[in-house]
């Protein structure tokens, strides 16, 4: 164990240089590994907390820990740290808050803390609490709550990553995006805040409709994107009826009901970031200038020959 003052402050310092709340995580297990001298530290998620990682493990030891053991369980229901009997398969539980919500635990396993020990844990969860909403605040929209455009790359750039080491099959992710039709009609008939109001409900929606793997962001304006995750083709065809159905909810007798349109390509192998987009953009366009109020995949109007191939498309654009 080193407690040097400088080794710890050049520890806590590398916690706050993290940018992404998976990297907070592992800096916040990796300082707790090299000042206390263990090596069993985990941060596991409760609940359902859609925009953090969902687990991280140092030495797996807390991986697949389902049902939670009875010391997590007090932690969540206390909010406090929890020392936990010998049976159990951690040794102290110290809960990490959001908006004083307990959203992650913290376990270790190989040490019997000293209240000096606990002091220091807790100091450490706390600076990674107030960090984790520093880099959360900077990654959410702030009229909806969705992640914003500044989150999308961590989250796609992962989503090759899974692809490329294969720990996850292609093509059963998809970027879907998709706009509101004719929003800016809504906003000159009833007002720019009647419209701020259709994109939070259509957020609720949203929220309502995709699973919490599925990372949802507001790019800005009425433009929305979705990065589905281990999903078939039915499924996401389910989703984006889903989607249309309950937009159509949203309804004023001067607008009618509330469509979008929505384009979507799924994630290969020899994608990237941003071929996968302009692919998505594409099936949106052809949605809009198709009657609008429905979804196209992109590698279906390739398919059927409803549009061109980018190859072929480039060379033409290119006289
Ligand atoms: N209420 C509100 N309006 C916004 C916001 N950001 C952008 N807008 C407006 O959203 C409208 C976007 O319109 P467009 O997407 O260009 O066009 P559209 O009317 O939706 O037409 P189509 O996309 O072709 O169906 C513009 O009028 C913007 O001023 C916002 O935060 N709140």
């Amino acid at each position: 164990m080193s407690s040097a003052p400088e080794h710890l402050l050049n520890s806590v310092a590398s916690i706050t240089e993290q940018r992404q709340l998976q990297s907070l995580a592992s800096s916040l297990i990796e300082t707790i590994e090299q000042t206390m001298g263990v090596d069993q530290v985990a941060v596991i998620n409760v609940g359902d907390v859609p925009h953090f990682p969902q687990m991280m493990s140092s030495s797996g030891f807390a991986l697949g820990l389902s049902p939670l053991p009875p010391c997590v369980q007090a932690c969540v229901e206390r909010g406090e740290v929890i020392l936990c009997e010998l049976t159990t398969p951690c040794k102290v539980a110290l809960p990490i808050k959001m908006n004083d919500v307990v959203v992650k635990v913290l376990l270790i396993n190989d040490i019997e803390p000293d209240e000096a020990q606990i002091t220091m844990l807790r100091a450490f969860s706390r600076i990674y609490e107030n960090f984790a909403r520093v880099v959360q605040d900077s990654q959410t929209d702030s009229l909806t709550g969705l992640l914003n455009r500044k989150a999308y790359d961590a989250r796609l750039f992962h989503m090759f990553t899974c692809i490329r080491n294969e720990t996850r099959r292609a093509p059963y992710f998809w970027i879907l995006t998709f706009d509101i039709d004719f929003f800016k009609k809504i906003n000159d008939t009833l007002g720019h805040l009647y419209g701020d109001e259709v994109l939070l409900k259509l957020s609720r929606i949203m929220r309502e409709c995709f699973g919490s793997d599925d990372a949802q962001f507001r790019f800005g304006g009425d433009e929305f994107v979705v990065l589905l995750d281990n999903k078939s083709q039915h499924e996401v065809e389910v989703l984006c009826r889903q989607l249309l159905q309950q937009a159509a909810t949203i309804y004023h007798e001067k607008i009618g009901p509330v469509t979008l349109s929505i384009g979507i390509a799924a994630l290969n192998l020899e994608d990237n970031p941003a071929s996968v987009m302009m692919k998505a953009d594409k099936a949106l366009y052809f949605a809009k200038e198709n009657g609008r109020n429905r979804w196209a995949f992109y590698h279906q109007l390739i398919q059927q020959g409803d549009m061109l191939p980018p190859h072929i498309d480039d060379d033409i654009e290119l006289f």
